[in-house]
């Protein structure tokens, strides 16, 4: 396949949507990107990237380095991870804290935020430094040494985020987190800033494609492992639109507030689109058509 010429059809085709939705704001170091921007770029299982417009740019990976976090965790735990958080659709906004109580702490999926706290809880105490983990993983994967996390993006979060602490502080109230609060929060918070292109995070995303082997062909997760973790990316990636990223994608994939998604072709490639302007459930506007038109075009979906 000619993957030049279908990024450039894809690229038309998104282009009346590019700009449209809201910037996220209430992170107010994301509000400052231009909502304008557009890249979009492919990772074929043998190495190869294709990439159009804004593919090399640089943006907050945010909710994307849940994906990242799961599989760093479920590598080294294996199924004991699902005794703390479990794998169903949340229905609900990806930072909501409604369920949380008549679940006994329990969050739904490791894509909310409450599950994705659990899980860097859970990787800060086989680590002991979650987030350096992850920022090594993700250079290692990409083969890009320069990722590295935004600090104004970081702090900006610690600054702004209540509603993360209030999750954290009553899951630990479940006794569902096994370090300080604080500590969990601030690795979080720096998971959530790192910044990578859509070159980056398709390459680093290459090894849920390849079926859990690496860039170097070493393998990070079981084949079994890679499929429920892409498996979670359909049913969950997306939060409460996932039922709709599904019907119009048909791929497992993990949106940020950054504007970015991954999303994976088992055996065939990794995608990763970036557009900042969001719609109400936080998907990428662009995005998500820009992952529509290509499966469309391509016919290339689970479905
Ligand atoms: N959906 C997202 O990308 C949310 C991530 C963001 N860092 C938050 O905790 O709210």
């Amino acid at each position: 396949m000619d993957y030049q010429a279908v990024l450039d059809q894809v690229a038309a085709e998104v282009a009346p949507h590019v700009g449209r939705g809201q910037v996220a704001s209430y992170i107010p170091a994301l509000a400052a990107v231009d909502a304008g921007r557009f890249g979009m770029a492919l990772a074929d299982v043998d190495g190869t990237v294709t990439g159009i417009g804004d593919w090399q740019t640089p943006f907050s990976i945010q909710s994307i380095s849940k994906a990242f976090a799961l599989a760093l965790v479920l590598a080294q735990d294996g199924e004991s991870l699902w005794r703390r958080v479990g794998r169903e659709p949340s229905g609900n906004p990806f930072n909501s804290l409604v369920q949380l109580e008549y679940e006994n702490g329990i969050p739904r999926n490791p894509f909310i935020n409450a599950g994705a706290l659990v899980v860097t809880d859970r990787l800060q105490s086989l680590t002991g430094d979650a987030s350096t983990t992850m920022l090594d993983f993700v250079r290692a994967q990409s083969g890009n040494p320069e990722i590295s996390f935004d600090p104004a993006v970081a702090s900006s979060e610690s600054e702004h985020g209540d509603r993360n602490a209030a999750l954290a502080y009553f899951m630990a109230a479940y006794g569902n987190l096994d370090n300080p609060v604080p500590t969990v929060l601030e690795h979080y918070f720096w998971q959530c800033s790192i910044e990578m292109s859509c070159r980056d995070l398709a390459t680093a995303g290459a090894f849920l494609a390849r079926h859990g082997l690496g860039a170097d062909g070493s393998r990070l997760l079981s084949a079994r492992e890679a499929k429920r973790i892409n498996a979670v990316m359909l049913t969950c990636g997306t939060y409460d639109a996932a039922g709709d990223f599904a019907y119009r994608v048909g791929l497992p994939g993990k949106s940020g507030v950054g504007g970015g998604i991954v999303a994976v072709i088992p055996g065939r490639c990794t995608l990763a689109v970036w557009s900042p302007g969001l719609d109400a459930h936080g998907n990428s506007v662009a995005g998500v058509a820009a992952l529509d038109a290509f499966t469309t075009l391509t016919g290339w979906s689970v479905f």
